[in-house]
């Protein structure tokens, strides 16, 4: 299991409200808190940035973390992300936020250390520009966009 940095910045995190952890042993994502100070409603439309009470510092280059919806929020209440995709910088050491986007049709309330997105640590490939005047010809060459066809 590799090992994350973390500071906590709410004294509930760890306490009322729980550490963020892997579910199960095979899950991918660490579910992350709202740490509110009492519960929110999102009217449909709203985007409200939510704390998270806690800070990463992934450190390592070759790493990053995204923050993804929870399929239940997203599907069943149209609870997702304002951003649609969070990407946590392995350089980052502020908090991490949650952009909440009420995409559906009914309110929906947070509440106090709600479960609200999830964090999914992964590997990442920097690349240094190597500018060519032609690319080795491919089958594909420039089509793209459907360019396959259907079906
Ligand atoms: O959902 C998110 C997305 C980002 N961040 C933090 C960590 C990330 O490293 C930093 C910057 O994010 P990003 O690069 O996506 O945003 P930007 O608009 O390009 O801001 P910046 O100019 O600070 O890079 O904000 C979060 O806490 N939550
Ligand atoms: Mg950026």
């Amino acid at each position: 299991m590799h090992k994350l940095q973390v500071k906590l910045l709410d004294p509930r995190l760890g306490n009322s409200i729980p550490l963020p952890q892997y579910a199960t042993a095979g899950s991918a994502g660490l579910d992350l808190r709202a740490c509110l100070d009492a519960p929110m409603t999102l009217h449909p439309g709203d985007t409200q940035l939510i704390r998270t009470g806690m800070a990463i510092y992934i450190e390592d280059p070759s790493l990053a973390a995204v923050i993804l919806p929870r399929s239940g929020l997203g599907h069943k209440h149209g609870i997702v992300l304002g951003n649609l995709v969070g990407l946590i910088d392995s350089d980052y050491q502020g908090e991490l936020m949650v952009s909440c986007w009420n995409r559906g049709q009914q309110s929906f309330t947070i509440d106090v250390g709600e479960r609200l997105a999830q964090l999914v640590l992964v590997p990442v490939v920097q690349a240094a520009f190597e500018v060519v005047d032609e690319f080795v010809a491919t089958e594909r060459g420039t089509g793209g966009f459907g360019h396959s066809g259907r079906g």
